[in-house]
């Protein structure tokens, strides 16, 4: 589970976050939406320990994220598929990252089949394209075996067999009882992935609703989230 407790986060001038809550539970997938520059990174970079709030706090099973003795074990991220060494090949970056989290390499022949990148796991990853990138990033993200996983914009410039892809795995992770966070712009498919969605507007929380009721009340999700956000986009 995943527990925001009045998170706040500013950067300088800029209140990116404000007392923000909300609790993702484990059975389900959570939509995270909200429009660019609504905190959606923000948030996520605090629950796994990459910002530190400004105050209030980020909890991953009752913790700040980085006071886990095994973080990888607990929480999966992919938040940015690009940040990887494209000069190593697949398998070894798996391998890297296993070894430095005390997970058994044993692992890396898992996620590399559960991501159908075992047929390239000797290649370097600046070879690969954006989709091989994104599966390598969730690879990783399920190295560990973790009971909670964030994915910020995971089907972002994927094909329609990629975008495919994610839903029916991030469906399947929440069936397999992981609690699951998942941000992304493309309502329509969120629409067909997610059970719940958190909205967020101006670093605020918006609505913390079940698809169905959302989409119920206001014919569908895209409505929904139109009508809640129409004057939260503001740039600052
Ligand atoms: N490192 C940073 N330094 C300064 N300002 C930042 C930083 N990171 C984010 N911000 C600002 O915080 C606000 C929230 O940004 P954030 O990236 O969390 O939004 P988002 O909802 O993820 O947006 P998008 O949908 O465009 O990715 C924005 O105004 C952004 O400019």
């Amino acid at each position: 589970m995943i527990e925001v407790n009045e998170l706040t986060k500013r950067y300088g001038s800029t209140l990116a976050v404000d007392r923000l809550s909300f609790q993702v539970r484990p059975g389900r997938v959570t939509g995270f939406l909200g429009p660019n520059g609504s905190g959606k990174s923000t948030t996520l970079r605090a629950v796994v320990g990459l910002d530190a709030p400004t105050s209030g706090e980020a909890l991953v099973n009752g913790r700040p994220y980085a006071s886990s003795p095994h973080p990888m074990r607990e929480v999966g991220a992919l938040l940015d598929a690009g940040a990887v060494h494209g000069g190593r090949r697949a398998s070894d970056h798996l391998r890297c990252l296993a070894r430095s989290n005390g997970i058994g390499t044993s692992r890396v022949g898992a996620v590399l089949e559960r991501t159908g990148l075992a047929g390239v796991a000797g290649r370097r990853i600046k070879g690969f394209s954006l989709g091989m990138r994104q599966r390598l990033g969730v690879a990783a993200a399920l190295l560990g075996d973790p009971g909670i996983l964030i994915f910020d914009e995971p089907v972002n410039g994927l094909d329609p067999d990629g975008v495919r892809w994610i839903r029916d795995l991030v469906r399947e992770l929440a069936a397999e009882g992981r609690t699951v966070l998942m941000s992304s712009h493309l309502i329509a498919e969120l629409a067909l992935t997610a059970d719940h969605v958190v909205v967020i507007g101006r670093g605020r929380l918006i609505a913390d609703e079940p698809v169905s009721a959302l989409a119920e009340r206001f014919g569908s999700l895209e409505a929904a989230y139109l009508h809640l956000t129409g004057t939260e986009v503001e740039y600052r």
